[in-house]
């Protein structure tokens, strides 16, 4: 049979039949090794297997033993060098990363660092601007340009209100037929949107957990919900920031895009665009054809990068 990760716990694995669409607790048989993937965990929310309903054990349970090639992936990078990464979810449609201009204040080193980090795996990126019901006039004048700023580089933005239900509309529409990794600090109100988002959450949430936590070690990386048969969000509680993927320091530039298009008018082609005469990016910079706050991000980005190395 066929299904998909909805929770791993490390040791167990909650799959959704793709026929049924019943939950079974499976494990894995064997071992299931990478190639060239250094990660702590063989499985991952998110992907797709193929497995047996054991017939020995309880009523619900099964056997993994393939797993299908991933579309894409994000890795959580380890901090410790001592530590593998672990993958955080598998065969995402898209990202969706919730932010707030007012109590806390998401910055734009941390929306952009996510950018950079869905760009680098491929993965199509939304900004939701929430709380939007607490902003004065000020703020939404605010708002209106900081959405423009992105809406520019290629990035859809919403607005919402977990409070008023303002948005939540237009977030579900997103979602559609989808499979979307939905992530943001601390306080945001991403909880509160999935409440609004997925009906019956509490129950689905319990069902969920009725599978997984029998298992031992139930330290949960990310959970997938389903909104509706074929729209699911996979929610990543304790999860602030994804890790970056390794990458070199010349590469940062190709996951800005609007630097990424104009990489090949510098007069140097190992320019790093920051101050070689003759930077095209710089000059688009000083344009203003590029936000002067995203540019501010790429350097940022690139001094964290020269004190890791
Ligand atoms: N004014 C306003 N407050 C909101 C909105 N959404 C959430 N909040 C409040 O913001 C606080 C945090 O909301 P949560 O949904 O718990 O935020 P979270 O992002 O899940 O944060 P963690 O649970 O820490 O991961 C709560 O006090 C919510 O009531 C909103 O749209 N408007
Ligand atoms: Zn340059």
């Amino acid at each position: 049979m066929t299904g998909t990760v909805v929770k791993s716990t490390g040791s167990w694995y909650v799959v959704r039949d793709h026929a049924t669409l019943n939950l079974h607790r499976c494990r894995l048989r064997g071992r299931f090794k990478h190639k060239g993937l250094k990660v702590s965990n063989p499985l991952a929310v998110g992907d797709v297997v193929e497995f047996e309903t054991d017939e020995t054990g309880d009523a619900g349970t099964g056997v993994i033993d393939h797993i299908e090639p991933r579309r894409n992936y994000i890795i959580r990078r380890s901090v410790h060098k001592s530590e593998h990464s672990h993958i955080v979810a598998a065969n995402l449609d898209q990202a969706m990363l919730v932010v707030t201009l007012a109590s806390p204040a998401t910055s734009f080193g941390f929306i952009d660092r996510f950018l950079v980090t869905a760009e680098a795996y491929s993965i199509p990126a939304t900004l939701v601007f929430n709380k939007v019901d607490i902003y004065d006039e000020e703020l939404l004048d605010y708002l209106g340009q900081v959405q423009k700023m992105y809406e520019r580089t290629g990035y859809p933005t919403l607005r919402s209100s977990a409070h008023t239900g303002e948005g939540v509309a237009a977030i579900d529409a997103l979602l559609e037929g989808k499979t979307t990794l939905l992530s943001g600090h601390s306080g945001v109100g991403k909880s509160t949107l999935i409440n609004a988002l997925v009906p019956d959450l509490d129950l689905k949430t319990a069902e969920i957990s009725e599978y997984s936590d029998k298992g031992k070690h139930t330290t949960t990386f990310a959970e997938m919900l389903e909104v509706r048969p074929g729209t699911y969000l996979i929610d990543t509680p304790g999860i602030k920031e994804l890790g970056l993927v390794d990458m070199k320091q010349g590469e940062l530039a190709h996951y800005f895009p609007e630097m990424r298009e104009r990489l090949n008018q510098c007069r140097y082609h190992n320019c790093r665009h920051l101050e070689e005469p003759g930077c095209a990016v710089r000059e688009a910079v000083e344009k203003g054809k590029i936000a002067f706050p995203r540019y501010d991000s790429y350097l940022s980005m690139m001094a964290d990068e020269d004190n890791r190395h």
